[in-house]
């Protein structure tokens, strides 16, 4: 495919999901459609889905959009603008690309909100929790995030990995925030099929989250909980720390389904179960909440558009919930901890000064942000210990 080929298909893509369509639901369909399409096309295509949904409205304008007529065609036009790239290249009225660009689309400069690339009702709050960072951070959101891998290091050191990973022809170098993390420069699109990941020596995990499990109080023997386990990226991550008696929960059984192969690439025991009352107590609880995913808006940009006010309220209630249920599966002189990828004090500081009010009888061990301006995810952890 040519640029025009492509910039047509991420029109047509991104008019998909402006019509309510989930992202990778767009992409997938155009590429079972799109046989012709080789693998360079495809990643070229999502390339430019997702770039344009990072900076969508401020791209819209550049691309001659009004602010009530977001479009796709708008919003690769406006794309290509921004990246300085010749706009005849691509819309060349060439036969499976987009028509030439007319003389009422001639860029416009977005404002407030619009060249932040937030919506309206979320400039302020984000203002005051972010503070001093705020500028950085909503800059750094526009930015495709960095790829990281979690070394098992129950398997290998962080150097092994990285020999292994360069035989493959993937570069990868150690973080310094957290021992078990590299972050990849080159090469990301074949950790998949590389054997370092095959045999479980790595794992795909962003540098934030690896954060969050090192700031935990694991200890050989205890017995834990990941209430909210997912497709088990904690999960993991907690067994390669400590040799625990490891389970796992989630409202969601469906969502927990890779987890059992990926807990045996990685040579880990963990028992998934559906009543983890029944199995209580545990020394740690960890839950890693459902919420608005502000922190991480760069890997998933459509969700930045999807919330509205009702569902970051609908979302406090689930966490205040879960906050409640986790509270008494603890043993006296347990731990819960709670962590969100979300920036807003209203499912983090907030939610656990509630959850104190209520319950006098924890301590509050840590509070801790991380942000994207050390790298990862924006993520959220409070460690919270019941009374002895
Ligand atoms: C942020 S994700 C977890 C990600 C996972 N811990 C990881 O590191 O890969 C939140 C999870 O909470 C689950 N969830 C939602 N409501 C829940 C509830 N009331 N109790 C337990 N889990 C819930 C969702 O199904 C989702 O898988």
């Amino acid at each position: 495919m040519q640029n025009p080929g492509r910039a047509a298909a991420a029109i047509q893509i991104l008019d998909q999901i402006l019509g309510g369509e989930p992202a990778e639901k767009a992409l997938t369909a155009w590429g079972r459609a799109s046989r012709y399409a080789g693998s360079k096309d495809r990643a070229a295509v999502r390339d430019l889905v997702y770039e344009a949904l990072r900076a969508r409205r401020s791209l819209a304008a550049l691309g001659g959009a009004a602010a009530d007529e977001e479009n796709g065609r708008a919003l690769v036009l406006g794309l290509i603008r921004a990246r300085g790239e010749a706009v005849e290249a691509w819309f060349a009225g060439a036969p499976h690309g987009p028509a030439p660009v007319r003389a009422d689309e001639a860029a416009r400069v977005a404002e407030g909100a619009a060249a932040l690339d937030l919506p309206d009702w979320l400039e302020a709050p984000l203002r005051q929790d972010l503070a001093a960072d705020f500028d950085a951070v909503i800059a750094a959101l526009r930015q495709r995030a960095p790829v990281f891998l979690r070394v098992n290091l129950a398997r290998a050191s962080r150097e092994l990995a990285v020999n292994m990973l360069a035989a493959e022809g993937i570069v990868a170098k150690p973080h310094p925030m957290v021992k078990t993390a590299l972050e990849v420069s080159e090469g990301a699109r074949k950790i998949q099929n590389a054997e370092a990941y095959l045999s479980g020596v790595v794992e795909l995990q962003d540098l934030s989250s690896q954060a969050v499990v090192a700031a935990l109080p694991l200890a050989d023997g205890m017995r834990v909980l990941d209430h909210c386990a997912g497709g088990g990226g904690k999960t993991l991550a907690m067994a390669g720390l400590a040799d625990l008696d490891l389970f796992a929960h989630d409202f969601s059984p469906r969502r927990m389904e890779d987890l059992k192969t990926r807990a045996t690439r990685a040579g880990i025991e963990v028992r998934l179960t559906a009543t983890p009352e029944a199995l209580a107590p545990f020394d740690l609880v960890l839950t890693d909440v459902p919420c608005s995913g502000s922190g991480s808006w760069r890997r998933d940009p459509a969700g930045k558009w999807a919330l509205t006010p009702a569902r970051l309220e609908e979302l406090q209630q689930i966490q205040a919930g879960i906050l409640e249920r986790a509270a008494k599966m603890l043993r006296p002189g347990g731990w819960l901890a709670y962590a969100t990828c979300s920036f807003l004090s209203a499912e983090n500081e907030a939610q656990i000064a509630a959850f104190r009010a209520a319950h006098p009888g924890w301590t509050l061990e840590k509070s801790l942000r991380f942000s994207p301006l050390q790298g990862g995810d924006g993520f959220y952890l409070a460690l919270l210990q019941r009374e002895a």
